[in-house]
């Protein structure tokens, strides 16, 4: 890898965290490479959340140990110690998170606009004024994923798929070069699960985002993810092609925890689907002005 080192978006070395006296994370590394899209799999507990939290300065690595994270080339944290410029490189790194995604009591889309503040003057978000081009933007992000509709209506009121949608939606607004997304489907019934994941494969694929997905159903890893990095109690177990990931190599892998990672038996295999959109949806809306 380190003839490739130009294309490494996530580099991970050595990555110790603590909390308390109990150890999460103990000496990860990791590097992702441009364009790739990643599992990240582990049982409940074993340190996906808190790894993904540390690649964007969210938790500090322990005091003094040798940990280094640096994203998009910038360092991130070095030594438990966060960059001065970390904002710098999270305006260009969108997080999914499994849940309070979005401002509930907020329409769809001020939620969607969220993803261009970083790049427009205060006074606009503040305001709820944005250009045009951000609105177009952001409704042409809303039917990508297929959403559009539900455009207007208060976060609350969508569904939990709907809502992961409309995270993937701020994240292409946001023109995120990395996505990091933890358990985006872990809440979400299978079909949800499926469309997330679509979209996810998709802006991957199509638009060259390089996507991190924390994810503890291994059938979803095979079905989307070319590469996996298994996590257990805190250290990486497997670093590899999804395919290589036997059943045996998973039972060796994991024992007993195991049967937290498979589907419920019976359970339809996460086939990728493609998105639809509804066409003729216009960008229309009184709360929101363009200037
Ligand atoms: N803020 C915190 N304070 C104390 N302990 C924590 C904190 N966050 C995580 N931990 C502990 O760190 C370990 C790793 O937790 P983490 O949430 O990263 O695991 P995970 O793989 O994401 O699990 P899950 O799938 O349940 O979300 C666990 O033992 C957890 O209890």
């Amino acid at each position: 890898m380190s003839d490739h080192s130009a294309d490494v978006v996530i580099d991970v070395q050595q990555l110790h965290k603590h909390f308390g006296a109990s150890p999460a994370l103990n000496g990860v590394s990791l590097q992702v490479r441009r364009g790739e899209m990643v599992a990240l799999l582990g049982a409940s507990g074993s340190g996906k959340s808190t790894l993904l939290r540390h690649l964007t300065g969210l938790h500090k690595a322990d005091a003094g140990s040798a940990s280094r994270i640096n994203v998009l080339g910038r360092r991130v944290q070095q030594g438990g110690r966060l960059a001065p410029d970390v904002r710098a490189t999270r305006s260009r790194v969108a997080v999914i998170f499994q849940q309070f995604n979005l401002v509930d009591r907020l329409p769809v889309m001020t939620n969607v606009l969220a993803g261009a503040l970083h790049r427009l003057p205060l006074w606009r978000g503040l305001l709820g004024r944005f250009p045009q081009a951000e609105l177009q933007r952001a409704f042409s992000a809303l039917q990508r994923v297929g959403i559009e509709r539900c455009a207007w209506q208060r976060a609350s009121t969508l569904s939990g798929g709907q809502q992961q949608r409309a995270a993937i939606s701020r994240a292409l607004v946001q023109g995120a070069e990395v996505v990091l997304a933890d358990e985006p489907i872990a809440s979400l019934d299978p079909e949800s699960s499926r469309r997330v994941m679509g979209l996810l494969a998709e802006v991957n694929r199509d638009l060259g985002v390089t996507v991190l997905v924390s994810l503890h159903q291994v059938d979803f890893a095979f079905a989307y993810c070319p590469r996996t990095v298994a996590l257990r109690a805190g250290e990486v177990v497997y670093d590899g092609p999804t395919a290589a990931l036997t059943p045996q190599r998973l039972r060796d892998l994991y024992g007993t925890q195991l049967d937290e990672l498979l589907p419920a038996p019976g359970a339809a295999v996460p086939l990728p689907d493609t998105t639809d959109t509804l066409p003729g949806f216009h960008l229309n809306h009184p709360g929101l002005k363009a200037a």
